[in-house]
């Protein structure tokens, strides 16, 4: 799969099928829809296109937005697509400029100059341009001047999208892990540094690493207690332009997550710590890629350090025993 970080590097495909929009989660309704678009591709021999957007088109359009929960920062994101079989992905800024062309210049400009769309893979309820003004009935209307066919997704497949994204949602912030992955098809993950904490795990067995989030408008999946797996990157590089490149873990284990406020300790603010099994080594400034698998308990408040120790112990069991460890 190749990047373009923006639609001035892209040169125009003599046969591009594309399809637009944000995939958030590259969940298995997504899915569906991916292999429509190579399919489509195959029967046309041409090139397969994925345009989307970051920052997210909500942000830019309602700043002061603050309900906007990401299941997928735009890395993980990348690499799920880079898995789906994408040949080219355009991750362009969505500016006011970008977002203020009239439908037929949008289609002139974007999709048949820039991209050199033969055929758009899209939903009947897509909406693009000015005020998001035009429609599917716009790019068939316009579909014999500029030279491309439209392939419209079943409105099943635009409802199974709708109901995987909702599903996963609310799973994870209940904490059902098993459902969540159901419907992503893949284990949900975090992506973050690790950055100093207060160094109590330590003293009480259970050191912690504890992780800044990369992507600020991530969902975080119900508080409580976690069985994981993770990847450790000592430099996981960005998303660039030019061929994609996944990344490889210098390391991998398996280990307990953490989420919550700490209630034990006074804690105020929320927290995300992974304390990782049979691992006794300096990983602070590394990246972390948490997969999340199986919700092991809800956070509680202990009357002491010691009582929370124990638990914390029982914790260690379950969760070596899921991982038969
Ligand atoms: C498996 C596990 C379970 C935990 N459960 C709780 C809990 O139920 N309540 C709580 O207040 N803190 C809980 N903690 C968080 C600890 O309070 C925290 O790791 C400790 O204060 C160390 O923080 P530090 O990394 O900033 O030093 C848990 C941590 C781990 C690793
Ligand atoms: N098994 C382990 N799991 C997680 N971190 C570990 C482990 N062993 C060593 N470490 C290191 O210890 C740090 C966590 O120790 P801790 O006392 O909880 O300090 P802090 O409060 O700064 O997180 C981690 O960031 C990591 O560098």
């Amino acid at each position: 799969m190749k990047i373009y970080k923006s639609l001035d590097e892209f040169e125009p495909l003599s046969n591009a099928i594309v399809t637009i929009g944000t995939f958030d989660g590259v969940h298995i309704g997504h899915q569906k829809i991916l292999s429509k678009l190579r399919e489509c591709a195959a029967e046309r021999n041409g090139e397969t296109i994925l345009l989307t957007f970051f920052p997210h088109p909500r942000l830019i359009i309602n700043p002061d937005d603050d309900n906007l929960r990401l299941i997928n920062d735009i890395e993980e994101k990348t690499h799920r697509l880079a898995l789906s079989g994408i040949d080219h992905l355009i991750i362009t800024p969505f500016t006011r400029d970008f977002s203020n062309q009239s439908p037929e210049e949008y289609i002139s400009n974007v999709l048949v100059g820039r991209l050199g769309t033969k055929q758009i893979v899209i939903g009947y309820d897509h909406h693009f341009g000015k005020d998001r003004q035009g429609s599917i009935k716009d790019l068939k209307e316009l579909a014999d001047i500029y030279d491309y066919a439209v392939e419209q997704i079943p409105e099943q497949d635009i409802e199974d999208v709708a109901v995987s994204s909702t599903k996963i949602r609310e799973s994870l912030i209940k904490g059902d892990i098993e459902s969540a992955n159901k419907y992503l098809g893949y284990p949900f993950e975090l992506t973050g540094t690790v950055v100093r904490g207060d160094q109590i795990g330590r003293e009480i067995g259970f050191p912690t690493a504890n992780l800044n989030v990369h992507e600020a408008h991530k969902l975080i999946p119900a508080y409580g207690i976690y069985a994981v797996e993770v990847e450790i990157y000592a430099n996981m590089p960005t998303v660039h332009t030019g061929e994609y490149v996944a990344p490889q873990p210098d390391r991998v284990a398996k280990g307990m997550a953490y989420i919550g406020t700490r209630p034990t300790v006074d804690g105020m603010n929320r927290k995300i710590e992974i304390n990782l099994l049979d691992f006794k080594d300096d990983i602070y400034s590394t990246t972390l890629r948490v997969k999340f698998l199986r919700f092991i308990r809800h956070d509680q408040w202990f009357n002491s350090l010691e009582t929370m120790q124990n638990q914390i112990k029982e914790d260690e069991k379950s969760i070596r025993e899921y991982f038969g460890m």
